[in-house]
């Protein structure tokens, strides 16, 4: 395979960066999604309470600005261009600026660990019919392998985590219980991919190295309607068990299914999760995502740099090994419904 490129695309999910934004920007999440408009309007009501603006799109600006300053230090000298699914900069004016710029082949860095879904193959999907509106001339751009296991991002992880132990007072911080935390997804849609079986991986790498602490995989961001099961146990829930068997007085919920502190992360957590803790007498910490964390952002130009070399030494921590760089064709399906 021929391995040069002449540029680096990120192709993140996007946020509303204004009260006006947040409908049109929510019926984008949502379009051809199973999820009630009800729970469209509460999600609605999370975003204004922050004066309808999610952090996101200002996360992956500072994102590109390290990622910029890595490359420009140790390379490889390449542009880094940024598309979104759900909001401005979207992917098809990415794609049709980098056409003009002669841009003819991209690497393409997703803001997502695991595969899922929506942080793999909706994201090709959205490339496809991005290229497809921008016509001939539009840039290819090559997806690099999920990082879910990679040394980068668990060190990143496992410093963030320590930083959130450090607030809980000495005494109690070894016996405080870790709450990982990722997005729940429905059922059907994990039978089609590694999620579940990655995030639990990725858990069991940091907890190892963080100590002896119990812990426990856990899921936030439901959207979906009553009667369709999704991943849990749901982290309110599970703090409100954990309160009524009265044993933890400590919680630190690392939030290890997002890779910044967007929208979910500042209310279903910070917001819900923390209320639920003070209800039923638990204190609850919260590690910070990885973020603009230097190992994070080395971890993008090694990625960079080994696909580029297409070498065979492709760091990866824990039983899974790293993961594909060419998505196989039933990498991450859409499943909507179990077959009985
Ligand atoms: C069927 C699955 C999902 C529904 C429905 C869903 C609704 C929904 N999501 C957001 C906001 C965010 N979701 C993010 C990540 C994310 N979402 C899902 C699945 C569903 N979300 C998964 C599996 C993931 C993780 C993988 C990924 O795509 O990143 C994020 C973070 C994106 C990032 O780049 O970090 C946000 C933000 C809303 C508002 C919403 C509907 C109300
Ligand atoms: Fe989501
Ligand atoms: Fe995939």
């Amino acid at each position: 395979m021929n391995n040069e490129y002449d540029a680096i695309l990120v192709v993140s999910f996007g946020g509303p960066e204004g009260p006006d934004d947040v409908i049109p920007f929510l019926e984008n999440v949502l379009r051809g999604k199973n999820v009630p408009r009800e729970r469209m309007l509460e999600v609605a009501e999370h975003y204004q309470q922050f004066g309808g603006v999610s952090p996101i799109n200002g996360q992956n600006r500072a994102l590109i600005a390290a990622l910029e300053q890595e490359l420009a230090a140790n390379g490889p000298q390449l542009p880094i261009y940024w598309g979104n699914r759900n909001w401005h900069p979207l992917l098809t004016d990415t794609l049709a600026q980098m056409k003009q710029d002669g841009i003819q082949r991209a690497l393409g860095f997703f803001t997502s660990a695991f595969s899922s879904y929506s942080g793999c193959r909706q994201y090709r999907e959205d490339i496809q019919q991005a290229q497809e509106a921008v016509g001939a001339g539009a840039p290819e751009v090559d997806k690099l392998r999920m990082f879910f296991n990679h040394p980068g991002f668990i060190e990143a992880t496992l410093d963030r985590a320590r930083e959130a132990l450090a607030e809980i007072p000495e005494e109690r911080r070894e016996q405080a219980t870790i709450l990982f935390s990722a997005h729940s997804i429905p059922l059907a849609m994990a039978a089609g991919c590694r999620y579940e079986t990655q995030l639990k991986d990725a858990a069991q790498l940091v907890s190892e190295r963080l100590g002896t602490h119990p812990w426990h995989l856990v899921y936030q961001s439901r959207s979906g309607p009553p009667h369709q099961p999704w991943l849990e146990p749901d982290i309110c829930d599970f703090i409100t068990e954990l309160g009524q068997q009265g044993e933890v007085q400590d919680v630190v919920i690392i939030p290890i299914g997002f890779v910044s502190d967007h929208m979910e992360v500042l209310f279903d957590l910070d917001t819900e999760a923390k209320q639920v803790g003070s209800e039923v007498g638990i204190n609850v910490a919260r590690a910070k995502t990885v973020g603009v964390h230097p190992r994070f952002i080395t971890m993008i130009r090694e990625l960079i740099e080994e696909r580029i070399a297409g070498t065979a030494d492709r760091p990866a921590l824990g039983p899974l090994g790293p993961n594909h760089d060419v998505c196989p064709v039933d990498c991450c399906l859409r499943v909507t419904e179990i077959k009985r």
